[in-house]
């Protein structure tokens, strides 16, 4: 898939994050196939997996859905954890994933290589590159890079402190204003549609969402949060 088909697929629409981490209930690849295929009957543009389930939740979704699926592989104790060398970005290239998403902010990577190697090296095997950024000068370094799309996704994941609730709709108005031939992917903490379309509104090309779709443990929390702060006593 080329550069315009996926941006015109997924212009104006949603992409579903499909992962779970580890020691999660949902942490299977046939259950991650399973959310994915429920995302693709909701009306999802595409998929965005793999992460700590790596490049077999790749290959499966792959194999299981027609959409363009977005992929990444993920190492949870690390600083740079999204795709962070260039044989990890092959390895979800060879999985059959259409776009690659890396680690895009400016930190240096675990193998030494550039942001611009690991572009180069994904656009020769004929994918893209979705640059996962934390930062304003992130999404510029990204651009700079040759990046395909770039994504909000690490925004508040990379100062060590705990993230805020909020997305971070900021980083996308800037983002949009800065690159006017880089297209902005809002990602990262939008927990309503309401929110994504916020995002929509804000000049996004597309929005993300993983959690408010497919983590029913951290739903769950969510409303036992709400009928606990109902209960007759709460208000006392
Ligand atoms: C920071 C990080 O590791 N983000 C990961 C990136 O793939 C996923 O864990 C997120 O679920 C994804 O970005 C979607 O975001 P949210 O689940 O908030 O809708």
């Amino acid at each position: 898939m080329n550069r315009d088909a996926f941006l015109a697929a997924v212009s104006g629409r949603l992409i579903v994050s499909c992962q779970a981490g580890h020691g999660h209930p949902f942490r299977d690849t046939s259950a991650i196939v399973r959310m994915a295929l429920a995302a693709v009957e909701g009306g999802a543009a595409a998929i965005r997996c793999g992460g700590v389930g790596g490049v077999a939740d790749v290959a499966a979704v792959r194999a299981a859905v027609d959409l363009p699926v977005v992929g990444l592989t993920k190492d949870p104790g690390a600083d740079v954890f999204i795709t962070p060398t260039v044989a990890a970005a092959l390895a979800v290239v060879a999985a059959g994933a259409d776009v690659v998403a890396v680690d895009g902010t400016v930190r240096p990577r675990p193998d030494g290589r550039s942001l611009r190697d690991t572009v180069s090296a994904v656009h020769e095997a004929g994918r893209l590159v979705m640059a996962d950024v934390a930062t304003f000068e992130d999404g510029l370094y990204a651009a700079a890079a040759g990046a395909d799309v770039v994504g909000t996704t690490l925004s508040g994941y990379t100062t060590g402190g705990t993230p805020p609730e909020e997305p971070d709709l900021d980083l996308v108005a800037r983002l949009v204003q800065a690159l006017p031939s880089v297209p902005v992917i809002a990602e990262g903490r939008y927990r309503t549609p309401h929110e994504a379309g916020a995002a929509m509104r804000t000049g996004a090309l597309a929005v993300v969402v993983g959690t408010a779709i497919t983590d029913p443990v951290r739903i769950t929390r969510d409303f036992v949060r709400g009928v606990e702060d109902g209960r007759p006593e709460a208000g006392r």
